[in-house]
């Protein structure tokens, strides 16, 4: 079984304008209301490859039970915690003619101590060969040090896990050797302070990512596609030319792509390449990519080793 951890879920609050411009009106073309939250997206997509997984995480007031509507038409399996605070909404705003997109994502509820050992033994269902995906910010109180004792905890019952988390968080996790780390490459560079400049050079830095103790370091990078550092090879998927619609989502879609294809054959490379179809798809995608638009890109894109 796949558990996917979003501590921090949201109603992605996604507004179509023409552009956006700062200090004044600005009215929308379209707007919808999404589920979100990292591990959220990895479970829609899992369900999308028809991988079993269940979802947990903090929800709570009456954002949260929103949520959990918007949540219910996809049919997921869930096991979330309860809290009192609110549920954030995150904003996404996709200005069309300017081309860009800005993301405003809350801090999330305030989570108490009872919710937390709430939510801790709720991991107690988590067992041998199972893969525990931890994705996403951390609620305002939680201090980085959650996810090391979650990954202890999995660990200790015969799981293995794997992190997409940006700073302390993810550094302190790697001496327990996570099946996957999926940095993008903006991510990898604030890790160690540092730009990166090209490909090698993001090679260097993800194989630093094993050298601290992750089994794979797969680096997302936008349209520019992914990299695969593994033991002793790295890997490129291109990313296929497209329309991009909303790229919120992507990079969960990588990692459900990637986790849900390793746990099923043990192959990097085809791991690889479905998780950087499912990435892609998602990008020319307004939500979640479906099924059949995963299958489309899924052809267009090739591996090679670097
Ligand atoms: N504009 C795009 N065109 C084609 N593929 C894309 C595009 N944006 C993202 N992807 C695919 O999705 C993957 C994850 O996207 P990315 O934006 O890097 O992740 P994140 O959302 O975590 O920052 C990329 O590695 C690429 O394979
Ligand atoms: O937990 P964070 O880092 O604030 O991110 C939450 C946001 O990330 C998303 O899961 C999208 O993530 P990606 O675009 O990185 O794949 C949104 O659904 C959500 O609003």
């Amino acid at each position: 079984m796949i558990y996917t951890i979003t501590v921090n879920p949201s109603i992605d609050y996604v507004l179509q304008l023409k552009d956006l411009n700062t200090g004044q009106v600005n009215r929308t073309q379209t707007d919808v209301k999404l589920p979100g939250g990292k591990g959220i997206n990895v479970s829609r997509i899992m369900k999308e490859l028809d991988i079993d997984s269940t979802a947990l995480g903090f929800v709570g007031g009456a954002t949260g039970s929103m949520f959990e509507e918007l949540l219910s038409q996809h049919q997921l399996k869930t096991a979330f915690t309860r809290v009192s605070e609110d549920t954030r909404i995150n904003v996404k705003i996709n200005a069309v003619d300017q081309n860009e997109e800005t993301e405003i994502n809350g801090a999330g509820p305030e989570i108490t101590q009872t919710e937390r050992d709430s939510f801790m033994n709720n991991l107690d269902s988590v067992g041998d060969g199972d893969i525990v995906v931890m994705a996403g910010s951390l609620c305002k109180n939680l201090d980085a040090g959650f996810y090391l004792d979650i990954a202890k905890k999995i660990q200790k019952q015969g799981a293995e896990f794997i992190i997409d988390t940006t700073g302390q968080a993810l550094l302190d996790t790697l001496p327990l050797h996570p099946l996957v780390v999926k940095p993008n490459h903006h991510e990898l560079a604030d890790l160690f302070n540092v730009t990166l400049n090209n490909e090698q050079e993001i090679i260097t830095y993800a194989r630093k990512l094993l050298e601290k103790g992750a089994k794979h370091a797969l680096v997302s990078m936008a349209g520019d596609g992914a990299l695969l550092v593994t033991k002793d090879k790295a890997y490129k998927a291109n990313a296929p030319k497209g329309t991009v619609i909303n790229s919120v989502g992507a990079g969960d879609s990588m990692i459900a792509g990637f986790a849900g294809t390793f746990m099923e054959t043990k192959d990097p490379i085809e791991s690889l390449h479905v998780g950087a179809a499912c990435g892609s798809a998602t990008a020319f995608s307004q939500d979640i990519a479906v099924k059949a638009k995963i299958d489309e890109v899924y052809k267009e894109i090739s591996i090679t080793e670097i």
